[in-house]
């Protein structure tokens, strides 16, 4: 499991830990785990070529003492100050004692180089790239050089993982202490590229503000699959979907479901014939969900459309005491007094839109301000909530981390995706994983399901779902 902690912890985290050492021991401590990540990357450090982008404050310090580190092992170090009157002294005064000199020419020294070092501005950085150090990103781009990050990319928000102009995209970033949600949420994610964590002793809470599962943690909480000949064991889990305009939604949801392993599947609504003529094992039943036979957990919402058939399908199903998903048309007609009172678990799956109008805000604002958003409407609505998007978030009702999913792709804006979602983890739900697990490991074997699909290639929301049993071999090996 990966976790992350905002700037503000780290902060604090980093004041207490320097109060109790010698003054600069710490960037020395970091100095030395990115000079060293850095050698590794280069392989050969001798007679390689090493330029510094060094903005004005710690993150350039970093930088520069890495920098010292490198030229002391027969690097030949240039730094390119973005902000000469600001530069760390100390840094400064390290590297020329080291043999390392600061460049006269930028352009002409980046062109050469072998490896960028991006000590611009780390934790401190507000914005895009200013002009000084946006312009220099051709000359970056074009000398082929590896780029490492000094614990963040320069120019992405580090507690939101947006990114506001211009931005370094690095090869390798090298971070101190912990991740930062920047690092795990796209787009800045994406321009962190493979992420190194180097410990340098900071103490944080025990409880992390952000979570992305890895490998071992979802093949932990999936449920053996085959383990039991009983259907209830394996989960049996009510399809709540679909109406005569949208019936596709419903074989989408049911396909999410099947291919998860669920022991079986009830359908209920008015695709009966569409599902089964996909699904000969689905078991369809007329009339309301409670009279469908028992399930261990509820899908509810996609492709319902909003008649009144719709509306009293989901009534019913909230009324049930047992794990609910709701998605889709399902939120939009839900009454948020009805699931702030159920006592079984809820899951809703709303992608930015439809948060916004559950929040009663506009879209751009879920976007800007994706983790508040998250948080804000489990709150709100006493449920766990899946925000989809291109890094899904996953908030519990109580608050706690928030888990943010690292296989998201941008296949998954495919028309019926979220279909074949809300199945996923509504199998998963009625398997008896929690609504936050049911959720971060539902959109993480979506994500997964969706990659192993696409290779590369255009891929539809049904060769997502048939890929589901791959992705669940992957991560089970
Ligand atoms: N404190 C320590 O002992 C350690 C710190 N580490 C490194 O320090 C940085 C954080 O350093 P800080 O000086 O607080 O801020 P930055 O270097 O990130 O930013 C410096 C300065 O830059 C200006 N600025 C803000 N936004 C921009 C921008 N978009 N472009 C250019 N300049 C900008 C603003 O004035 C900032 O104050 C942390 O990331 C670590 O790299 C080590 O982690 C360990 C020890
Ligand atoms: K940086």
């Amino acid at each position: 499991m990966r976790t992350a902690f905002g700037v503000e912890t780290v902060r604090t985290a980093e004041r207490e830990l320097m109060a109790r050492l010698p003054e600069g021991a710490l960037m020395q401590r970091a100095a030395a785990g990115l000079a060293a990540a850095c050698a590794e990357l280069l392989g050969r450090v001798y007679g390689k070529r090493v330029v510094l982008l060094v903005g004005g404050g710690d993150n350039g310090g970093d930088a520069l003492y890495a920098g010292a580190r490198l030229a002391r092992r027969g690097a030949g170090v240039t730094a390119v100050l973005l902000a000469p009157e600001r530069a760390h002294e100390g840094g400064l005064k390290a590297l020329r004692a080291a043999g390392g000199r600061v460049s006269a020419a930028a352009e002409r020294d980046i062109a050469g180089a072998d490896l960028v070092l991006d000590g611009i501005v780390g934790i401190g950085g507000k914005g895009g790239l200013r002009p000084a150090a946006a312009q220099l990103m051709g000359a970056v781009r074009e000398s082929g050089a590896l780029v490492v990050a000094v614990d963040l990319p320069s120019g992405v928000e580090a507690d939101t993982g947006e990114v506001l102009g211009d931005a370094v995209r690095a090869d390798a970033t090298v971070t101190f202490g912990t991740y930062k949600p920047g690092l795990l949420i796209d787009p800045a994610r994406e321009r962190a590229g493979a992420v190194r964590l180097i410990d340098i002793g900071l103490g944080l809470p025990a409880v992390p503000e952000l979570e992305a599962l890895q490998y071992a943690d979802v093949a932990a909480l999936l449920p053996v699959p085959g383990a039991s000949s009983d259907k209830y064991r394996r989960g049996v889990v009510g399809i709540a979907a679909g109406s005569a305009r949208y019936p596709g939604a419903a074989v989408l949801a049911v396909a999410g479901a099947l291919r998860s392993g669920a022991g079986a599947v009830r359908y209920v609504g008015p695709a009966a014939d569409a599902v089964i003529a996909r699904f000969p094992e689905a078991l369809v039943h007329a009339g309301p969900p409670s009279r469908a036979g028992r399930v261990q957990a509820w899908v509810v919402g996609p492709g319902l459309g909003d008649d009144a058939h719709g509306r009293e399908q989901l009534r019913d199903v909230l009324a049930a005491d047992v794990p609910v998903l709701v998605d889709a048309d399902g939120l939009r007609l839900a009454d948020p007094e009805v699931v702030r009172a159920r006592t079984a678990p809820t899951l809703l799956t709303p992608h930015a839109g439809e948060a916004a109008a559950l929040l009663g805000v506009e879209r751009s604002e879920v976007e800007a301000g994706r983790l508040a958003a998250v948080r804000r409407l489990a709150a709100e609505y006493r449920a766990a909530v899946l925000l989809k998007g291109a890094t899904t978030l996953v908030a519990g009702p109580e608050g706690g981390p928030v888990r943010v999913n690292p296989t998201g792709t941008s296949w998954l804006a495919t028309a019926g995706s979220g279909d074949v979602l809300a199945g996923l983890a509504g199998a998963l739900l009625a398997a008896g994983l929690t609504a936050v697990d049911a959720g971060s490991v539902g959109a993480y074997l979506h994500g997964l399901a969706a990659r192993l699909a696409a290779q590369g290639a255009p891929v539809g929301a049904q060769d997502v779902a048939a890929a589901i049993p791959a992705a669940w071999r992957d991560v089970r090996g």
